[in-house]
């Protein structure tokens, strides 16, 4: 079991983009120890024949996936995998004891049949399921700390709520105004070879792609706002590759129910709102974000502003898509179930530039 002051645990998906930041993460967290990596076509392999430039630091073994196994070795497992593969090892794990921490969508959906539609699956793990909490610490902080399992949301739907939340717990905003605009490096789409992410196909082009409510986050966006708006809300959501490896920006425009408001007014009401989020930091009057301050670190910047021409807010929102959204997201969830600091082996200075 390892260093028996310290907490176990494993990562299954070790060998993928989530994996690896996790374990860079976790490497480097006091109160945790790695004790297994798990993967399927790496399985055999060394872990650091994956990622060299660790070598210096893990020498474990990707392992096939055992789940008595890991349940044996591990008090806490992140799956770090595609869709649909969560939901047939998370159950098992928590009867055995463990904590689950899920990256992908398998346990992000309040409602099983939404899940359903968008990812094309019946679940066999419906009353699990209806344990699992929303991993998005800075709304659901509470409910994570008592939790067992946890679905965390992904990095284009942390930026976007994280920029919306304010303006719809507080009623600020026309029914069904909300555009998220946004545009993320070609990480988000993990390291698996895809034909869209060749570096040929990539660079040098910026274009959309699930438009006009296509995409699969735009329900997971919209179940979250209807929560907590208190009623069902649409949103509006574009996302956008880019040629840059990795970081996220949303940029959200919404119209102002009150035409008085003004950007001062929008800043205040943003910084109450986060006053006790670690993770996210609210800039002052006319700064606005750029993807490297956040790149690295578990940090979201959100940039304010107010158009008194069209009664619109405009909301920028930074994160790093592979630390806030996902791999810091999950550790930031684990420092919470385990009643530790939210900030505890977390970075928050970016290597900029
Ligand atoms: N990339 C991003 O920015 C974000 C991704 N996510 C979500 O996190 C999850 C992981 O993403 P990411 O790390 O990018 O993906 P990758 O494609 O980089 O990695 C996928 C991992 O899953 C493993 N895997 C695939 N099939 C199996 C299987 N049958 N059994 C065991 N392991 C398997 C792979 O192992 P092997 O190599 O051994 O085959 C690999 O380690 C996804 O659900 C993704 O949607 C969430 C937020 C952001
Ligand atoms: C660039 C790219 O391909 N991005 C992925 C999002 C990856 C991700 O984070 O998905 P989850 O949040 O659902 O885990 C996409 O658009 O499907």
């Amino acid at each position: 079991m390892g260093d028996a002051k310290r907490v176990s645990v494993g990562i299954v998906g070790a060998s993928g983009y989530g994996g690896v930041q996790l374990v860079r993460l976790l490497q480097d967290h006091p109160n945790v120890e790695i004790v297994y990596l798990g993967g399927d076509s790496s399985a055999g392999k060394p872990f650091y024949t994956l990622y060299p430039h660790l070598s210096h630091c893990i020498d474990l073994m990707i392992e096939p996936i055992d789940i008595d196994k890991i349940a044996s070795q591990c008090q806490v497992v992140f799956l770090s995998l595609p869709n649909g593969l969560a939901c047939k090892m998370a159950p098992q794990l928590l009867e055995k004891g463990c904590k689950v921490l899920d990256l992908s969508a398998d346990y992000r959906f309040f409602n099983l049949e939404t899940y359903k539609k968008w990812y094309g699956s019946e679940r066999e793990d419906k009353a699990i399921a209806s344990t699992a909490v929303y991993g998005l610490p800075e709304l659901y902080r509470d409910r994570i700390s008592q939790a067992q399992l946890i679905g965390c949301p992904g990095c284009y739907v942390t930026a976007s709520l994280l920029a919306l939340s304010p303006l719809l717990k507080q009623g600020l905003i026309a029914t069904d105004s909300a555009i998220i605009d946004a545009k993320s490096g070609t990480s988000g789409g993990g390291r698996q070879a895809k034909t869209n992410l060749l570096h040929a196909e990539a660079d040098n082009a910026i274009s959309a792609y699930g438009v006009a409510g296509h995409h699969r986050h735009t329900p997971e966006i919209e179940q979250i706002c209807s929560d907590l708006a208190g009623h069902d809300v649409k949103v509006q959501f574009t996302p956008h590759l880019i040629p840059m490896a990795r970081g996220i920006l949303a940029t959200v425009y919404a119209t102002l129910r009150d035409p008085g408001l003004v950007r001062e007014d929008l800043i205040t009401i943003y910084t109450a709102f986060y006053r006790n989020a670690p993770w996210v930091k609210v800039l002052p009057g006319g700064t606005y974000p750029q993807t490297k301050w956040a790149c690295g670190t578990n940090l979201c910047y959100l940039g304010v502003e107010v158009d008194q021409r069209t009664n619109r807010v405009i909301v920028m929102s930074v994160i790093d898509n592979l630390i806030k959204g996902q791999a810091g997201q999950g550790v930031q969830c684990l420092n919470l179930m385990m009643g530790w600091d939210e900030m505890l082996g977390l970075p928050k200075l970016s290597f900029y530039p």
